[in-house]
């Protein structure tokens, strides 16, 4: 039997892009199920308007497993699940081990458990599917975010073994943002020569994200994608 309305899990939902295309999709009448690990003004926002936030601290497996566990308290289906929770941190810092480990498991280990230990509450959705959050950086590597950019192309392989795995029931694709929106810490300096990168040379906002995630969500012949939104970076 097919679940009406079954709520869709967006992880990393406590603020930024993952808040805002939490609140979009309360706004379009999905029931949502979001993972925070900071209690953030948005977590409190997103449980006012009737959101269920389940802790997540996937820098391990086991933190990994006991959010799955809790989830299935919550939920007996999904639409869908986005994995947008991330860690951006760059090789100045001096625990350069932690950072590629606790990288690859917010980026990969998180994405591969809850894909495999949740496909059976998306396989009581029509339709259902998984959009992994990449970054378009893994196009050309990067040398200040060697082990970032190196966990997100493993998220984008991901990405095509899932949808490989998972067809014809659920859809398995990728969006791939360069800068979508600045850190309040960042410079007039670093956004001049961050927007210089992109042919169209804009902070687009978080909006241009959850158009993506409309489009496979509502698109029923695309799987196996990584969408591009970069501004042009590629052309520049
Ligand atoms: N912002 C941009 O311009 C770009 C973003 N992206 C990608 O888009 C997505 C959203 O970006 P953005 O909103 O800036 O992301 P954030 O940097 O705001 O991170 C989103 C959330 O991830 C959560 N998170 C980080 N580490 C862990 C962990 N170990 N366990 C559980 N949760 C964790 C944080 O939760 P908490 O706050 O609760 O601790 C955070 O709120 C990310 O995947 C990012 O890589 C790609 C290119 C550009
Ligand atoms: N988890 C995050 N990933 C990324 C962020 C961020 O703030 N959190 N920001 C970027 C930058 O905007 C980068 O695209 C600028 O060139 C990349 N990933």
């Amino acid at each position: 039997m097919t679940a009406t309305n079954a709520p869709i899990l967006i992880t990393g939902a406590g603020q930024r892009v993952g808040l805002h295309c939490a609140m979009r999709l309360l706004d379009d009448g999905h029931p949502v199920i979001f993972s925070y690990r900071s209690e953030r003004p948005g977590v409190q926002a997103l449980r006012e308007r009737g959101a269920i936030g389940v802790f997540a601290d996937f820098s391990s497996e086991a933190g990994i497993l006991a959010f799955i566990a809790e989830l299935n308290t919550h939920a007996q289906s999904l639409r869908a699940i986005i994995h947008n929770a991330s860690a951006w941190i760059a090789e100045t810092s001096d625990e350069h081990s932690h950072a590629f480990t606790d990288m690859f498991s917010v980026h990969m280990l998180a994405p591969y458990l809850i894909n495999l230990h949740c496909s059976p509450l998306l396989q009581r959705s029509s339709p259902a599917d998984i959009v992994h959050i990449s970054d378009d950086v893994v196009r050309k590597g990067s040398r200040q975010h060697i082990a970032y950019c190196a966990t997100k192309a493993g998220l984008d392989s991901l990405t095509l073994s899932f949808a490989a795995q998972f067809a014809p029931l659920i859809k398995v694709n990728g969006i791939a943002p360069a800068m979508v929106m600045f850190n309040d810490a960042d410079d007039a300096a670093y956004r001049a020569k961050v927007l210089a990168k992109s042919a169209l040379g804009i902070e687009p906002g978080p909006e241009v994200i959850y158009q993506s995630v409309r489009y496979l969500l509502d698109n029923p012949y695309v799987t196996g994608t990584t969408l591009t939104v970069n501004g042009g970076r590629h052309i520049k």
